[in-house]
């Protein structure tokens, strides 16, 4: 208490801070009604495992702004790391909007609370795979060292980040708390307590139950992350728009929650993590939990506010009669690649990473018809991940499910081609993706030139090479039969009037390839890409039928 308050006394303004919980058993209630509110910048409290605050205005109960407060050792810490990147996304036009979502609203969202495990610094990692030989949670189609591959290409791809050392053990309870047989258990834990210098221990499982992740920790003396903790440390690192940026925020409140569950139950081993804040009625876990709770429900509602402007700009760009084609597909299996070499945008970047793209932008390119089509880049899959970060991500997804065509690249050099495959079409099953797109996608076999004879695995499927640019005109030539099928429009060849305004209405109410006057200065040979609702109007218009 008298640490605290000292650290605070002599800083003005009318706002008190209400309470502060220390874990070592103090209660204290503070009434200061002269304190500054972003005093926390400057405290440095040795011991403290939890600070709540929460201010108190003119009747008003207000969360802190974290992004001046931070703890120790807490549950949350603040971040603030910059990203000078911007990339060409629809939302960077926020001029005149009203519903306008600033930069900095998102960026505090952001960079608000984020899970200590993740914080952490650089790691030098020792990987677990758990194979399960037989049962329901057996992974077909794949093997332990393919998986084993995945789990340390994921830690590659993070900066400073890297493998020690790595296991494949054998598990009959891959559910239990230990994961392992008591035997396979102990032989695991004496070679990880053996290792020098490791700093976490990767478990690649979809997601640790908090109790399991706490009993791990306390037995290999170091940070247990799961796929779940990892992906989304990926994700943070390479996020760059507000909607990614919120969409990873939405996505940690789970492992935010997991934390807090295993703070509290260290209280309570200590004798204090159930008791009541003074005043207020509540135990620390609950006035967390509302925190959080709260922390959600507004990240939601900014979310919304996107989405409504995404719904809007894909509305105009249908306006503009602009079929669009969703690229998907595993990460790193090419997509940014092959919309670079489709439309020659030299803004795109392509990385050998996983999760390099994880905002969805729209580049135009052209088809042989010289239709424009807008092709759309997505984020990657990856095989067992929870549903709660799919489900954060759905809203951007969206784009994938209003789409015209759909392209699945697949990386068919890679020697899981076939498991990424399938863990894709799950994906777009769970998606709800509409029958008509599912059955219009076109796949696409990238990467062929690493392949020293390529077989086409599946019919109708085609060879690319995005980074040779090997099959591209074949590719074209596919979409725009897709396009032309899925939207209802048709090419045709129409006699038009030159002395009328036929042209001048064809231009802009349909997509104009060719203009033959063949030396008549009356009448011309236009084709034209159509829907058949404008046809009809043209005909009505101009043909009288
Ligand atoms: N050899 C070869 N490499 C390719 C080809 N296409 C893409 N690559 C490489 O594969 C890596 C990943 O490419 P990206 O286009 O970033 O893959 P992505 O699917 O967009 O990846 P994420 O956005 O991370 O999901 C890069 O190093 C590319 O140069 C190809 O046809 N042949
Ligand atoms: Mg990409």
């Amino acid at each position: 208490m008298s640490l605290l308050a000292n650290c605070l006394k002599g800083r003005v303004r009318t706002w008190s801070l209400e309470l502060c919980y220390w874990n070592h058993g103090h209660l204290e209630k503070l009434r200061q009604p002269s304190m500054k509110i972003n005093y926390a910048n400057k405290l440095k409290l040795p011991c403290a495992a939890h600070i709540f605050t929460y201010t108190r205005h003119a009747g008003l109960k207000l969360g802190l702004n974290s992004r001046s407060f931070s703890s120790t050792c807490g549950v949350f810490k603040s971040n603030r790391h910059t990203t000078g990147h911007t990339n060409a996304t629809e939302e960077d036009d926020d001029e005149g909007d009203e519903d306008a979502i600033g930069d900095g609203e998102v960026d505090e969202l952001f960079q608000e609370f984020v899970p200590t495990a993740i914080l952490d610094g650089d790691h030098r990692v020792f990987i677990v795979h758990p194979d399960v030989k037989w049962g329901s949670k057996k992974q077909h189609l794949t093997t332990a060292e393919l998986q084993m591959a995945e789990a340390a290409g994921l830690v590659q791809t993070l900066q400073n980040w890297t493998v020690v050392d790595k296991v494949i053990m054998s598990t009959k309870t891959p559910e239990k708390r230990r994961i392992f047989g008591k035997g396979n258990f102990q032989t695991l834990t004496e070679k990880i307590r053996k290792t020098p210098g490791i700093t976490a221990v990767f478990v690649n499982v979809e997601r640790l139950p908090p109790p399991a992740e706490r009993e791990l920790q306390e037995a290999w003396g170091v940070k247990v992350f799961d796929r779940y903790t990892v992906v989304l440390h990926i994700f943070r690192r390479n996020a760059r728009t507000k909607e990614a940026k919120l969409q990873i925020s939405l996505a940690e409140i789970p492992l935010l929650r997991s934390r807090l569950k295993n703070e509290v139950a260290n209280l309570d081993q200590q004798g204090g993590g159930s008791r009541y804040i003074m005043g207020s009625g509540e135990t620390a876990m609950e006035v967390q939990q509302r925190l959080l709770k709260e922390r959600e429900l507004k990240i939601r509602a900014t979310l919304e506010r996107l989405r409504r402007k995404r719904h809007l700009l894909r509305s105009q760009r249908k306006n503009k009669d602009f079929p669009s084609v969703s690229v998907m597909g595993y990460t790193n299996c090419g997509k940014t690649t092959l919309i670079k070499a489709l439309t020659g945008d030299a803004g795109l970047q392509p990385k050998d990473q996983l999760f390099a793209t994880l905002d969805v932008t729209v580049h135009a390119g052209q088809l042989p018809s010289r239709m424009t089509v807008l092709y759309v880049d997505t984020i990657g899959f990856l095989s067992q991940l929870p549903h709660q970060l799919i489900d954060s991500f759905s809203a951007t997804l969206e784009d994938v499910v209003h789409s015209d065509l759909l392209i699945h690249v697949r990386d068919i050099s890679h020697p899981e081609t076939a498991y990424q495959k399938a863990n894709v079409l799950n994906v777009l099953k769970n998606l709800q993706i509409p029958d008509r797109l599912m059955n219009s996608i076109i796949e696409v076999h990238n990467k062929v030139d690493l392949i020293s004879e390529y077989e086409p695995t599946e019919p109708d499927c085609l060879p690319i090479s995005a980074l040779k640019e090997l099959g591209l005109e074949d590719l074209r030539q596919k979409v725009e039969e897709g396009i032309v099928k899925s939207t209802g429009k048709q090419i045709m060849s129409l006699k038009v009037d030159l002395s009328s305004p036929q042209l001048g209405w064809l231009y802009k109410e349909a997509a104009v390839q060719e203009v033959d006057d063949g030396g008549d200065d009356c009448i011309a040979t236009v084709k034209v890409i159509i829907s058949g609702a404008a046809y009809g109007r043209y005909r009505k218009l101009f043909l009288n039928t």
